[in-house]
């Protein structure tokens, strides 16, 4: 968060860095300056403009109505408040005009949402879409420090010859343990009673409110991948309208926050090796389905950490101060 704030040379003023009574008094540089990080108690908020949320949706449901009755607009990373009514849920490319409908607190969908959403957007727009297939393959570092050095670790054993445990993955508080080196494991976040994760009912639920279209059919797959920075996604649309597949690969290429990059010959596609720590969201392997007329599947690739939490936490912030007219 606070790289993203430096790189997109965000306008703050000062800058005030809140954590759990554990992490209070340590002391983290910026731009040259020592920030001690304080510890977060409900008049840490006190003249805060924009308090941005990243410490997992308890803190999020304990002390962002703190901060939003001191006066600070609330930016929330976590999912504590992404389905509730009155706070808008935003992917700045998509609908940022949500933003402007805050009563102190706006959300930030899950990163495989909004990567997903910054590439459909533009076929929603023209084409209108009646089905997603999804199948994600997300990068340890979506679960965490303790995830990424436990891919490393199982990495290592393996290679040389002893056998893996892993503590973590794919959901720390459940008993049952898998490595993640040399695998996949098709679990991310615990199962609901139909069958689907958190994580791929998230996809479903936030695709709806934040396109504000509940007709539309979403499958999703969540798959933990053996990368650490990086998601990446297979995703099957069905879309209202025909299309033809050069005007689509147009569309992606003049689309907001989209790099299409699509050349087979060349084998040109997205890797999340490449796109780890860039901002934009990758798109390639467009291609019109085989079997059904108004199928089309593509390949989107975006930094996890990045667009799909702090950038877009970010942006948000962005579009809000400039509508403030400080930026
Ligand atoms: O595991 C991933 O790749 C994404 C994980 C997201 C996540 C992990 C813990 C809690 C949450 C949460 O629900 O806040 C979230 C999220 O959806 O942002």
């Amino acid at each position: 968060m606070i790289d993203t704030l430096l790189r997109r040379e965000f306008p703050f003023a000062s800058l005030k860095l809140l954590a759990s009574a554990r992490s209070a008094g340590t002391v983290i540089d910026v731009r040259g300056e020592s920030i001690p990080v304080l510890e977060a108690t409900p008049e840490a908020f006190e003249g805060v403009d924009i308090a941005l949320f990243s410490a997992g949706g308890d803190v999020s449901l304990r002390l962002a109505p703190e901060a939003v009755k001191r006066g600070a607009l609330v930016i929330d990373n976590t999912s504590a408040y992404r389905m509730a009514p009155e706070v808008p849920l935003v992917v700045p490319e998509v609908n940022a005009h949500e933003i402007f409908n805050h009563h102190g607190i706006i959300a930030n969908p899950n990163c495989s949402t909004i990567q997903m959403m910054v590439a459909l957007y533009p076929i929603y727009q023209v084409y209108g879409i009646r089905r997603i297939v999804v199948s994600t393959y997300q990068a340890a570092s979506g679960a965490g420090q303790r995830a990424i050095e436990e891919l490393k670790q199982t990495a290592a054993a393996i290679l040389t010859g002893e056998s893996p445990t892993a503590s973590v993955l794919p959901v720390s508080k459940l008993e049952k343990h898998y490595p993640l080196a040399f695998n996949v494991l098709p679990q991310i976040d615990v199962f609901e009673a139909n069958g689907y994760t958190k994580e791929e009912m998230k996809m479903v639920n936030e695709t709806h409110k934040i396109l504000a279209d509940s007709r539309i059919q979403v499958t999703p797959t969540a798959v933990r991948v053996p990368v650490v920075y990086g998601h990446s996604e297979a995703v099957y649309v069905e879309t209202e309208k025909p299309f033809v597949l050069e005007d689509v690969k147009n569309l992606l290429a003049n689309s907001p926050g989209l790099i299409l990059q699509d050349d087979p010959a060349n084998q040109i596609y997205p890797q999340p090796l490449q796109a780890a720590g860039e901002f934009p969201v990758f798109v390639g392997r467009v291609r019109k389905d085989l079997f059904v007329e108004n199928g089309l599947s593509l390949w989107v690739v975006a930094d996890n950490i990045l667009k799909g939490a702090a950038l877009n936490a970010v942006q948000i912030a962005e579009i809000w101060v400039r509508q403030e007219g400080v930026l």
